[in-house]
């Protein structure tokens, strides 16, 4: 099902959360969210749960309006399955129990899954792992087992949209890749279109087919991961996305002399006007590499060993650039360094294999 958004705002009464959105979820699409905390990212996905109604614009379904132009379908209504950051099971009811209740009791069910309702409890849990725990009650689970319940439960009806909102921050790191997987899984198996709340960058990079990044109620970039990590269209989306280094200079003939300085000259391909046309160049930390000869002169502020690779923070002039390099060669605080671009693709494999003291 393709959900369409177009010219949606949402006024609080002085607040304006979201300033006019115009987005598409293609059918079996796996969409992040992402965005600073109060740029709209839980607005968005309550308006298009039906929890919320637009103050302007119109949000389509499967090519039937749900809001907007008078029209206020409610969420029982709009074929959608939510997962929130807290697990919000029923304190009473067994796991089977949590997940058969939407196959019961929504109105909008396939009748061969209300018909076999046992059945279709018993595939998602082995779906999840979670055969054996059908007689458990929620205050016997950990917090992983409660949010893949969480799941299931949402996706049993065979919902053509999953809504989820920080489903993973309430979980440890170890646990929460753990169900990176388990979720991107679950996508493949079913399908279903997914839009995913998330104020973690790396989630939406591992996870999602596109990303939308939100800033200030607007959407400022959306593309596939690579596309947002490796040409960013703002300043934003490059420091919000990964890490980025904004090194002042010039552009002169396509060409970029860092710091203004006329003899060094770095072919930076793929830049976006917005860094162009203010005098910057987003480079990410692998991009850069110590080297001897013309380069940016600086010295190491602090080093962190990182067990595959190091980090490095180096101090030019009045700023502090981020580099990221192999194990070779291992520098120390208050070492003079010369930096250089690298002119390998940003990101990819030969950066993290090549990236050695030169
Ligand atoms: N019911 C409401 N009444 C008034 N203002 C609201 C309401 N809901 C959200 N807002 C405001 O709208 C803006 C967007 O909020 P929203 O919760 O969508 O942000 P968010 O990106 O999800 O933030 P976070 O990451 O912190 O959850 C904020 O300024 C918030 O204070």
């Amino acid at each position: 099902m393709k959900t369409e958004l177009t010219g949606i705002r949402k006024t609080f009464g002085e607040t304006d959360a979201l300033k006019g959105i115009d987005l598409e979820i293609g059918e079996g699409e796996f969409v992040a969210i992402v965005g600073p905390s109060g740029c709209g990212k839980t607005t968005l996905l309550r308006l298009i749960a039906g929890f919320e109604t637009p103050s302007a614009g119109e949000i389509r379904m499967g090519g039937r309006t749900v809001a907007g132009a008078g029209i206020a379908v409610p969420p029982e209504k709009r074929d959608l399955g939510m997962v929130f950051q807290s697990f919000a099971l029923w304190p009473h009811m067994t796991v089977s129990e949590q997940v058969a209740f939407p196959l019961r009791h929504h109105r909008f069910i396939d009748p061969a899954l209300k018909h076999d309702a046992t059945g279709r409890v018993r595939q998602m849990l082995s779906m999840v792992g979670l055969a054996q725990y059908g007689s458990r009650m929620p205050s016997e689970l950990s917090g992983g087992q409660k949010q893949r319940v969480a799941i299931t439960r949402a996706l049993a009806p065979n919902p053509s949209l999953l809504l989820m909102d920080e489903p993973l921050s309430s979980l440890d790191a170890r646990l929460r890749l753990e169900l990176r997987n388990e979720i991107q899984t679950i996508h493949r198996q079913t399908g279903t279109s997914i839009v995913y709340v998330t104020h973690d960058q790396d989630e939406a990079l591992a996870m999602a087919d596109r990303i939308v990044v939100m800033n200030g109620g607007r959407i400022e970039q959306a593309g596939p991961p690579e596309e947002i990590y490796s040409r960013p269209e703002t300043p934003f989306v490059a420091t919000f996305i990964g890490k980025a280094n904004l090194i002042p200079g010039e552009w002169r003939d396509g060409r970029f002399h860092p710091f203004g300085s006329p003899e060094i000259a770095w072919a930076v391909p793929d830049v976006a006007p917005a860094f162009r046309d203010t005098g910057l160049c987003p480079l990410r930390p692998e991009q850069l590499a110590f080297g001897t000869g013309e380069g940016i002169r600086g010295t190491v502020r602090n080093v962190l060993y990182q067990g595959r690779e190091i980090h490095y923070t180096i101090d030019v002039g009045q700023q502090t650039v981020d580099l990221v390099t192999g194990l070779a060669g291992r520098l120390s605080a208050g070492d003079p360094v010369v930096l250089q671009y690298r002119t390998i693709p940003v990101g990819s494999s030969q950066a993290m294999n090549e990236m050695e003291y030169r």
